[in-house]
Protein backbone atom coordinates (compact mmCIF):
# COMPACT_ATOMS: atom_id res chain seq x y z
CA UNK A 1 0.00 0.00 0.00
CA UNK A 2 1.41 3.25 -1.19
CA UNK A 3 2.09 6.35 1.72
CA UNK A 4 -0.97 7.96 0.70
CA UNK A 5 -3.63 4.54 0.94
CA UNK A 6 -1.84 4.29 4.28
CA UNK A 7 -2.72 8.11 5.10
CA UNK A 8 -6.33 7.88 3.95
CA UNK A 9 -6.66 4.51 6.12
CA UNK A 10 -4.83 5.74 9.22
CA UNK A 11 -7.47 8.94 9.25
CA UNK A 12 -10.33 6.90 8.24
CA UNK A 13 -9.82 4.38 11.48
CA UNK A 14 -8.77 7.81 13.58
CA UNK A 15 -12.40 9.31 13.00
CA UNK A 16 -14.49 5.84 14.00
CA UNK A 17 -14.04 7.77 18.00
CA UNK A 18 -16.73 10.79 16.61
CA UNK A 19 -19.72 8.20 16.06
CA UNK A 20 -21.57 8.15 18.90
CA UNK A 21 -23.35 4.96 20.19
CA UNK A 22 -26.82 4.56 18.56
CA UNK A 23 -26.34 7.45 16.23
CA UNK A 24 -27.12 8.03 12.23
CA UNK A 25 -23.67 8.71 10.79
CA UNK A 26 -23.59 10.90 7.82
CA UNK A 27 -21.08 9.42 5.51
CA UNK A 28 -19.51 10.95 2.11
CA UNK A 29 -17.76 10.26 -0.76
CA UNK A 30 -14.57 8.82 -2.04
CA UNK A 31 -11.69 6.28 -1.46
CA UNK A 32 -11.17 8.08 1.89
CA UNK A 33 -14.90 7.50 3.04
CA UNK A 34 -14.43 4.03 1.45
CA UNK A 35 -11.84 2.52 3.99
CA UNK A 36 -13.98 4.77 6.83
CA UNK A 37 -17.36 2.44 5.64
CA UNK A 38 -15.14 -0.57 5.87
CA UNK A 39 -14.12 0.13 9.68
CA UNK A 40 -17.67 1.77 10.01
CA UNK A 41 -18.54 -1.84 9.08
CA UNK A 42 -16.94 -3.70 12.17
CA UNK A 43 -19.09 -1.11 14.78
CA UNK A 44 -22.22 -1.68 12.96
CA UNK A 45 -24.25 -3.12 15.81
CA UNK A 46 -23.32 -0.08 17.35
CA UNK A 47 -24.83 2.42 15.35
CA UNK A 48 -28.67 2.72 14.15
CA UNK A 49 -27.29 3.65 10.44
CA UNK A 50 -26.15 5.70 7.82
CA UNK A 51 -27.23 8.89 5.38
CA UNK A 52 -25.14 9.03 2.52
CA UNK A 53 -24.18 11.55 -0.05
CA UNK A 54 -24.07 8.95 -3.36
CA UNK A 55 -25.27 6.43 -4.66
CA UNK A 56 -21.77 5.08 -4.36
CA UNK A 57 -21.32 5.22 -0.72
CA UNK A 58 -24.60 3.70 -0.12
CA UNK A 59 -24.23 0.70 -2.27
CA UNK A 60 -20.75 0.15 -0.03
CA UNK A 61 -22.70 1.07 3.11
CA UNK A 62 -25.75 -1.62 2.06
CA UNK A 63 -22.96 -4.22 0.98
CA UNK A 64 -21.88 -4.22 4.52
CA UNK A 65 -25.52 -4.84 6.16
CA UNK A 66 -25.88 -1.03 7.61
CA UNK A 67 -29.17 0.49 6.86
CA UNK A 68 -29.13 3.54 4.94
CA UNK A 69 -31.60 6.16 5.61
CA UNK A 70 -33.58 8.93 3.78
CA UNK A 71 -32.69 12.26 4.46
CA UNK A 72 -35.56 13.78 4.74
CA UNK A 73 -36.75 11.14 7.71
CA UNK A 74 -33.76 12.04 9.98
CA UNK A 75 -34.05 15.13 12.31
CA UNK A 76 -29.94 14.54 13.57
CA UNK A 77 -26.86 13.57 12.36
CA UNK A 78 -24.58 14.00 14.91
CA UNK A 79 -21.12 13.74 13.04
CA UNK A 80 -20.77 13.55 8.95
CA UNK A 81 -17.41 12.00 7.85
CA UNK A 82 -15.87 13.50 4.31
CA UNK A 83 -12.89 13.41 2.76
CA UNK A 84 -11.16 16.01 0.85
CA UNK A 85 -9.38 17.71 -2.32
CA UNK A 86 -7.82 20.19 -0.24
CA UNK A 87 -8.17 21.51 3.09
CA UNK A 88 -6.63 25.27 4.44
CA UNK A 89 -5.32 25.44 8.35
CA UNK A 90 -9.02 27.34 8.88
CA UNK A 91 -10.61 23.70 7.77
CA UNK A 92 -11.81 25.13 4.06
CA UNK A 93 -12.20 23.08 1.85
CA UNK A 94 -12.35 22.01 -1.90
CA UNK A 95 -14.40 18.83 -2.70
CA UNK A 96 -16.24 17.45 -5.26
CA UNK A 97 -13.33 15.40 -7.05
CA UNK A 98 -15.67 12.20 -6.90
CA UNK A 99 -18.61 14.67 -8.37
CA UNK A 100 -20.44 14.08 -4.68
CA UNK A 101 -20.07 17.36 -3.62
CA UNK A 102 -23.73 18.64 -3.95
CA UNK A 103 -25.09 15.97 -1.27
CA UNK A 104 -21.82 16.02 0.16
CA UNK A 105 -22.92 19.96 1.11
CA UNK A 106 -26.07 19.19 2.31
CA UNK A 107 -25.23 16.65 4.68
CA UNK A 108 -22.42 18.77 6.40
CA UNK A 109 -25.03 21.11 6.86
CA UNK A 110 -27.35 19.42 8.77
CA UNK A 111 -24.67 17.84 10.59
CA UNK A 112 -23.70 19.00 14.08
CA UNK A 113 -19.76 17.34 13.39
CA UNK A 114 -18.07 17.50 10.41
CA UNK A 115 -15.07 15.22 10.55
CA UNK A 116 -12.41 15.69 7.78
CA UNK A 117 -10.38 12.88 7.01
CA UNK A 118 -7.51 13.14 4.46
CA UNK A 119 -3.79 12.41 3.85
CA UNK A 120 -1.41 14.90 4.55
CA UNK A 121 -0.91 15.70 0.85
CA UNK A 122 -4.41 17.43 1.00
CA UNK A 123 -3.54 20.30 2.99
CA UNK A 124 -2.62 23.28 1.36
CA UNK A 125 -1.52 27.13 2.03
CA UNK A 126 -4.04 28.54 -0.34
CA UNK A 127 -7.26 26.45 -1.97
CA UNK A 128 -7.48 26.18 -5.56
CA UNK A 129 -4.35 23.97 -7.25
CA UNK A 130 -7.09 21.48 -7.34
CA UNK A 131 -9.41 22.37 -9.99
CA UNK A 132 -12.54 23.64 -8.15
CA UNK A 133 -16.03 21.41 -9.39
CA UNK A 134 -18.90 23.16 -9.42
CA UNK A 135 -21.85 21.44 -10.21
CA UNK A 136 -24.35 23.62 -13.15
CA UNK A 137 -27.34 22.80 -14.41
CA UNK A 138 -26.97 21.50 -17.96
CA UNK A 139 -28.74 24.23 -19.81
CA UNK A 140 -26.68 27.03 -18.24
CA UNK A 141 -22.78 25.74 -18.80
CA UNK A 142 -21.99 27.45 -20.78
CA UNK A 143 -23.00 30.78 -19.10
CA UNK A 144 -22.09 29.50 -16.45
CA UNK A 145 -18.49 29.34 -17.82
CA UNK A 146 -18.32 32.75 -19.02
CA UNK A 147 -18.70 34.00 -15.71
CA UNK A 148 -16.04 31.84 -13.95
CA UNK A 149 -13.63 32.97 -17.19
CA UNK A 150 -14.50 36.82 -15.93
CA UNK A 151 -12.92 35.61 -12.96
CA UNK A 152 -9.91 34.24 -13.72
CA UNK A 153 -10.67 30.84 -13.70
CA UNK A 154 -10.46 27.91 -16.68
CA UNK A 155 -13.17 26.34 -16.07
CA UNK A 156 -13.10 22.65 -18.05
CA UNK A 157 -16.29 20.74 -19.11
CA UNK A 158 -16.08 17.20 -17.21
CA UNK A 159 -17.28 15.67 -20.37
CA UNK A 160 -19.62 12.36 -19.82
CA UNK A 161 -19.88 12.44 -16.17
CA UNK A 162 -23.54 12.77 -14.62
CA UNK A 163 -23.93 14.13 -11.00
CA UNK A 164 -26.60 11.48 -8.89
CA UNK A 165 -28.48 14.59 -9.51
CA UNK A 166 -28.60 14.55 -13.51
CA UNK A 167 -26.22 17.54 -13.31
CA UNK A 168 -22.62 18.33 -14.87
CA UNK A 169 -19.62 19.28 -13.65
CA UNK A 170 -17.09 22.52 -14.59
CA UNK A 171 -13.80 21.88 -12.89
CA UNK A 172 -12.23 25.27 -12.61
CA UNK A 173 -8.38 25.76 -13.12
CA UNK A 174 -6.11 28.31 -12.00
CA UNK A 175 -7.71 29.93 -9.48
CA UNK A 176 -6.23 30.73 -6.25
CA UNK A 177 -8.66 31.30 -3.73
CA UNK A 178 -7.72 33.93 -1.17
CA UNK A 179 -10.81 34.61 0.34
CA UNK A 180 -13.01 31.29 0.25
CA UNK A 181 -15.81 31.93 1.70
CA UNK A 182 -16.45 35.57 -0.16
CA UNK A 183 -16.23 33.12 -3.56
CA UNK A 184 -18.13 30.35 -2.99
CA UNK A 185 -20.86 33.12 -1.75
CA UNK A 186 -20.77 34.45 -5.38
CA UNK A 187 -20.38 31.78 -7.30
CA UNK A 188 -23.37 30.30 -5.32
CA UNK A 189 -25.08 33.54 -6.35
CA UNK A 190 -24.73 33.02 -10.42
CA UNK A 191 -28.47 31.27 -11.95
CA UNK A 192 -27.65 27.90 -12.58
CA UNK A 193 -25.21 26.61 -9.76
CA UNK A 194 -26.23 23.70 -8.02
CA UNK A 195 -23.14 23.41 -5.71
CA UNK A 196 -19.61 25.29 -5.21
CA UNK A 197 -17.38 22.77 -4.63
CA UNK A 198 -15.76 25.05 -1.64
CA UNK A 199 -16.72 24.38 1.71
CA UNK A 200 -15.82 27.37 3.69
CA UNK A 201 -19.29 29.25 4.54
CA UNK A 202 -19.71 25.45 6.56
CA UNK A 203 -16.19 24.09 6.84
CA UNK A 204 -15.05 21.01 8.67
CA UNK A 205 -14.89 21.09 12.40
CA UNK A 206 -11.63 18.65 12.67
CA UNK A 207 -9.41 17.45 10.12
CA UNK A 208 -7.94 14.50 10.35
CA UNK A 209 -5.00 13.52 8.24
CA UNK A 210 -2.44 10.43 8.04
CA UNK A 211 0.62 10.96 7.91
CA UNK A 212 3.86 9.10 5.81
CA UNK A 213 5.48 8.38 8.80
CA UNK A 214 2.29 6.09 9.73
CA UNK A 215 0.75 8.77 12.60
CA UNK A 216 -2.13 10.79 12.67
CA UNK A 217 -2.37 14.49 12.98
CA UNK A 218 -5.24 16.86 14.24
CA UNK A 219 -6.77 20.06 13.20
CA UNK A 220 -9.13 21.40 15.29
CA UNK A 221 -12.00 24.40 13.79
O1 LIG B 1 -15.40 15.40 -2.44
C1 LIG B 1 -15.27 14.23 -2.68
C2 LIG B 1 -16.16 13.49 -3.59
O2 LIG B 1 -17.09 14.33 -4.21
C3 LIG B 1 -14.17 13.47 -2.03
O3 LIG B 1 -14.27 13.62 -0.66
C4 LIG B 1 -12.85 14.00 -2.50
O4 LIG B 1 -12.83 13.96 -3.92
C5 LIG B 1 -11.68 13.21 -1.92
O5 LIG B 1 -11.69 11.93 -2.45
P1 LIG B 1 -10.61 10.85 -2.06
O6 LIG B 1 -10.88 10.46 -0.65
O7 LIG B 1 -10.86 9.72 -3.05
O8 LIG B 1 -9.25 11.48 -2.23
Amino acid sequence: MSNTEQGKKLAAQAAIEYVPAGSIVGVGTGSTVNYFIDELAKIKNRIEGAVSSSEASTQRLKDHGIEVFDLNSVNDVPVYIDGADESNENLQLIKGGGGALTREKIIAQLAKKFVCIADETKLVDVLGDFPLPVEVIPMARSMIARELVKRGGQPVYRDGFVTDNGNQILDVHNLRIMEPAKLEAELNDLPGVVTVGIFALRPADVLILGTADGDIRKING
